[in-house]
């Protein structure tokens, strides 16, 4: 069992004009991982932020914080090799915006980044699957993307579980409405990256938010492995 749980905030819900000492903070508090949303307008009726923020946010974080790219755009193609320049680590796109996400994948590790694939609540597992043995990490939306603070739909926890059983040691990672009143069916489908946006932003305590969303996927891990 190789994956283990990982903790990811979602910088969309911070306040945008501090980003930099926001990341910051997200890390300084036990955060594994910044989750940086790009939103295009047009995939998603939302615009955040493209690669020339990400390079930015690198030079200002150094090179130690995982970047993990939810390209939220169409023709994802077109942004590879300017990510990859700007300092992201993991760039997951999504299924519905590609005609070819074998190309797609290809492009992505020769570019020197990980790759996730993401599918949005209406589509289904079984279309991801012939690409997870390529992935290093599928995300399962857990809201319609778009906006943070949204309503979490336990109704992809069947994708989940599915993936983890079909997919033993790949990176599953969930987003949308996940915080303390919903990890734990997001870590008993099998889930191991964890984006948190509102949950963990929006509290008084970050870090106490982080520490109890990473024990609680770290005990189911332990419980599947006791239980194989
Ligand atoms: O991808 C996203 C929206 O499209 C965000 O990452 C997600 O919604 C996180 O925010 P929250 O935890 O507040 O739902």
């Amino acid at each position: 069992m190789a994956y283990s749980a990982r903790i990811g905030p979602s910088i969309l819900s911070s306040d945008l004009s501090c980003l930099g000492s926001e990341c910051v903070r997200m890390m300084e508090c036990g955060a594994d991982y910044l989750h940086l949303d790009v939103m295009d307008g047009h995939f998603v009726p939302n615009i955040t932020f493209g690669h020339p923020m990400v390079e930015c946010l690198r030079k200002c974080l150094g090179q130690e914080p995982f970047f993990d790219m939810h390209m939220m755009v169409s023709r994802p193609e077109q942004w590879v090799k300017p990510m990859a320049a700007a300092g992201a680590n993991q760039y997951t796109f999504h299924l519905e915006a590609t005609s070819n996400p074998a190309a797609l994948i290809k492009d992505i590790k020769e570019s020197g980044m990980k790759a996730g694939l993401a599918i949005k609540p209406g589509t289904t597992v079984e279309e991801l699957a012939p690409w997870a043995n390529q992935i290093d990490m599928a995300l399962v939306m857990t809201v319609e993307p778009g906006f943070g603070g949204q309503k979490f739909m336990e109704d992809m926890m069947p994708k989940v579980m599915w993936l983890r059983n079909q997919f033993p040691s790949l990176d599953i990672e969930v987003d949308g409405g996940v915080g303390p009143d919903t990890i734990h069916c997001c870590a008993e489908a099998g889930a191991n990256m964890i984006v948190s946006g509102s949950a963990v932003i929006g509290s008084d305590d970050p870090r106490s938010v982080i520490a109890h969303l990473r024990s609680v996927v770290a005990e189911a891990i332990q419980k599947r492995s006791l239980d194989r």
